[in-house]
């Protein structure tokens, strides 16, 4: 089908550590379609972020290949690849890696920035997506004058600020309350009704249970839970 979002094929991601290889992913093959929530979940170290970084197309694959909106990311040059990237993709990693010089609008407003859209209109989208998100009340405030929580919060304002079609998550919810955490699933499911497609990794069996369907990285392999 041509329609969906991601799709990886035959995905393997092998590091190689001194004359020993990890395999790592071993032909993982997954599609996402539109609007769709997907929660991956597997032990530490089972793959859940090298999974996330090759969808994300931050990584190559050992062999395999990934297709975001039908293109093949490995065929694309980095200019191309970055600009399909802040175009369709939000992500929102463990650390949120937000810039420690900008505040929280700048810091959500840059997506849009780079996307060549004007400031004043990039400011308002952002200050919008802040209000969402909870943290209308900081918008000044630099990473380093806020609390985890709320570096977290920031960082899924910026993901989601350009309504891209996909989302892809590493443990969204693993600095947040119990209030913010359940804020934040509400908004995915709102987005979710505006057709965003969201992949989150988490540990959390409540949050996976909220999400359409369950993947389970083990040895390698990725496979669907029952429910
Ligand atoms: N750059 C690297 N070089 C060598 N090995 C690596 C590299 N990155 C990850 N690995 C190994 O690959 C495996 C999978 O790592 P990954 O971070 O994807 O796991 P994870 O499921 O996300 O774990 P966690 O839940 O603890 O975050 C681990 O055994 C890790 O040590």
């Amino acid at each position: 089908m041509s329609d969906a979002v991601l799709v990886c094929e035959d995905l393997s991601r092998a590091y190689v550590d001194g004359d020993r290889t990890v395999q790592v992913l071993d032909r993982v093959a997954f599609r996402l379609m539109p609007g769709e929530q997907v929660a991956i979940v597997g032990a530490s170290g089972s793959g859940k972020s090298t999974l996330l970084n090759l969808l994300g197309g931050l990584d190559d694959p050992s062999t395999g290949r990934v297709l975001m909106a039908g293109r093949d990311l490995a065929e694309l040059g980095e200019r191309e690849r970055c600009r399909l990237r802040n175009e369709r993709l939000g992500f929102v990693y463990q650390f949120h890696h937000l810039l420690p010089e900008f505040d929280a609008r700048e810091n959500v407003a840059m997506p849009l920035l780079i996307a060549g859209v004007a400031r004043g209109e990039a400011w308002r989208r952002a200050e919008a997506m802040l209000e969402r998100v909870g943290m209308g009340h900081r918008l000044s405030h630099r990473p380093g004058q806020l609390s985890g929580g709320e570096r977290q919060r920031v960082a899924i304002a910026r993901a989601l600020v350009t309504a891209p079609d996909c989302v892809l998550m590493d443990e969204p919810t693993g600095n947040l309350d119990p209030k913010s955490a359940e804020q934040l699933l509400s908004l995915i499911d709102e987005l979710g009704r505006e057709s965003a497609a969201f992949v989150v990794v988490t540990h959390d069996p409540d949050i996976a249970a909220r999400m359409h369907r369950t993947l389970e990285l083990h040895e390698g392999q990725l496979r669907e839970m029952p429910r």
